[in-house]
């Protein structure tokens, strides 16, 4: 949460962007609150495979649950997500990667003049610091990477792993010999392809940068900047103003006790997708039917708020053993105390071996590669939701017009496919010694939309969360499609060289329906939640208007993921940065306007 010029404080990946551009005048204040610790100096943060111990840890992870899902046998989910200064991007895997131009020409296309791809890009480079690969390092894994496109300024280090495992290299020649193009620079707009994704690792110190390493710590003396941790944000103050809202301050909790800030101008909002959407209807902003039925007093009945989540869901992952003699780089070893701790000393002393490896090969395929069945799929799918389509919100009904636009497009992605140089199957047993690679097949733009609501007004307690995981079936197609797809990948060659065996799920999982059954009971969240509080126009199911201002409100602005009203085709913390450079820039004309 952060507040500008705030007048008292008796009391947050907030986004450090917006604090270190506000604060570098002198006459503007700012006050953070942030739930978790500070976790500064921290090797489970900063050593690059660091998320490894972070995950389903509390002091990092707020370790959300779902309700249970409908579509899904009931099952109940965890969603990740960071838990204290920087938020996930202090236990993210790293990976940078930019949405393609489509994705987010979609935002103007919902009714966000001005959020065109040019823009995007803009507010991209300022805050990126590429730091180009060594020339042979480019040159094996085929990338470009040309100047112009790249920030080479900005605070947040951009570089190339230091350790590409050889399963990930495999993996993107057997894509190659299937006729999948090689991108050298998939940073332009243009994703469909393979590439070696950079990541957000410093080159020189190989640690992670995050929103502290890059906009916090640099800024940290300046006296006009307040940063409180273990704050949790409650319900935002606010008063009325002939009909509009206006947010004149946070109630917080800090070490057991309640407290009070006040901000003279803004209040803006960055808890994340399933906290912001709570933190309003704790404030009686959202659906007045929801917050009359809890006891809440309604400040402001904006129906959208706590909609039109969606995700990224992930099927879990096709594992498969290793030749012995596959040279292949892999975590599975670091199971082993004694060589964890062998690399461990590798990596303190050195910065090299295992704790430098993140995932990096990405590849991104639409629909028509994945399967000879993509024209007949969708075909039966838009039929399926014109048929549905009294029941949708004009906002949804929008999106899914631009959705079903690119599905019909052979060039633009509807599946990602993670490579993963590790066991990660749900099914089988890992067996000791052995090495694995997996493929991680993600949908990218998900027809299912889902909810996040406070079922209680007691801010201790956590929102119901319902992604409606696969409630569209067209997900479950699109999903089985790629399954069997990235398990094809087995039979080319050079994968085919160095797999002994598929260890999960397994041969026996085969026909069309062990195939449905297995991947309905094997998903994931890719923590990429957002849309819950979409920027949109207000009459589509809106929260928030193109200044990022909450729609009906004077001052209460919201920078995190929940704004982001349609998914895109891309990991999303580049997009998170760019939403918090462009929200400085918003706050600061507005308040060089009014000096
Ligand atoms: C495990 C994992 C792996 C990922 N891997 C990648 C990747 O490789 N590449 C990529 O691009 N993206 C990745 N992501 C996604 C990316 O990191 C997120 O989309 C992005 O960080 C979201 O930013 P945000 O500001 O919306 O929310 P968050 O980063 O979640 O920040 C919200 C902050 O608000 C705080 N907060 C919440 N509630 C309150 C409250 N009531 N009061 C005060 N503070 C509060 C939280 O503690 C947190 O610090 C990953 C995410 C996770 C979780």
């Amino acid at each position: 949460m952060v507040f500008a010029n705030i007048r008292d404080i008796s009391g947050k990946q907030c986004h450090f962007v917006i604090i270190a551009r506000l604060t570098e005048d002198p006459s503007i204040t700012v006050a953070v609150l942030e739930a978790g610790p500070a976790h500064l100096e921290d090797p489970a943060i900063l050593t690059p495979t660091g998320f490894t111990g972070q995950l389903g840890n509390k002091e990092y992870d707020w370790m959300y649950q779902t309700v249970p899902q409908n579509h899904l046998d009931n099952l109940q989910y965890i969603i990740n997500s960071g838990r204290g200064l920087g938020g996930s991007s202090s236990m993210n895997f790293l990976a940078w990667t930019r949405p393609p131009r489509e994705d987010i020409d979609a935002l103007v296309a919902l009714g966000n003049p001005g959020w065109d791809w040019e823009s995007f890009i803009e507010y991209c480079k300022k805050s990126e610091r590429f730091v180009p690969g060594a020339p042979d390092v480019l040159a094996m894994h085929g990338q470009k990477y040309e100047q112009g496109t790249l920030g080479t300024q900005g605070p947040v280090t951009v570089s190339f792993p230091k350790l590409v495992s050889r399963g990930d290299i495999a993996l993107r020649s057997s894509l190659k010999s299937k006729g999948i193009p090689v991108l050298d620079n998939a940073l332009s707009g243009q994703v469909t392809g393979t590439w070696c994704s950079v990541a957000t690792i410093d080159p020189e110190t190989q640690t992670r940068s995050n929103s502290v390493t890059a906009y916090l710590l640099p800024h940290i003396d300046r006296p006009n900047l307040v940063v409180l941790t273990g704050a949790v944000a409650n319900s935002i103050i606010t008063t009325d103003s002939s009909g509009t809202v206006v947010g004149s301050g946070i109630a917080f909790t800090h070490d057991g006790a309640k407290h009070e800030v006040y901000a003279e101008r803004d209040i803006i909002l960055c808890a994340g997708a399933i906290q912001s959407p709570k933190i309003h209807e704790l404030s009686g902003i959202g659906d007045r039917r929801i917050l009359e039925r809890i006891g809440v007093d309604v400040r402001l009945d904006l129906p959208g708020v706590g909609n039109n989540l969606q995700e990224h869901i992930t099927y879990v992952g096709i594992s498969f053993e290793l030749k012995e003699d596959s040279g292949v780089e892999t975590w599975d070893p670091l199971r082993d105390p004694a060589f964890a701790a062998l690399e461990r000393e590798l990596y303190d002393q050195h910065k090299e071996g295992l704790f430098t490896m993140v995932p990096s090969g990405l590849t991104f395929l639409p629909l028509q590669i994945l399967s000879e069945n993509a024209a007949a799929i969708v075909e039966r799918h838009a039929k399926t939701l014109q048929e549905k389509a009294h029941l949708y919100t004009p906002g949804t009904l929008l999106q899914h017009e631009l959705q079903l636009e690119n599905l019909r497009n052979p060039q633009l992605p509807e599946c990602e496919l993670i490579a993963f140089p590790g066991f990660r199957g749900n099914l089988n047993e890992v067996q000791p010694g052995r090495r694995y690679f997996s493929i991680v097949p993600t949908l990218c733009h998900p027809f299912s939309r889902g909810s996040v609501h406070i079922a209680s007004s007691d801010p201790e307690k956590l929102p119901q969360i319902d992604p409606c995981y696969l409630q569209q079936d067209i997900d479950m197609d699109i999903m089985v499609e790629a399954f069997r797809f990235a398990r094809s990948l087995a039979n080319e060659e050079p994968l085919r060289e160095i797999i002994a065996k598929e260890a999960c799920p397994g041969e026996e999982i085969s026909s069309e329906e062990a195939i449905r059954e297995h991947v309905k009971r094997s998903c994931k969240s890719t923590w990429h939640t957002c849309g819950s509080l979409s920027m949109l126009p207000r009459e589509c199911g809106g929260v928030v208007d193109p200044q990022l201002k909450v729609w009906g409100t004077k001052n209460i602005r919201i920078a995190d993921l929940s704004i982001v009203p349609l998914q895109v085709a891309s990991h999303t913390q580049a997009l998170v940065y760019s939403i918090a450079e462009r929200a400085a820039d918003i706050l600061k004309s507005e308040i060089g306007s009014l000096l």
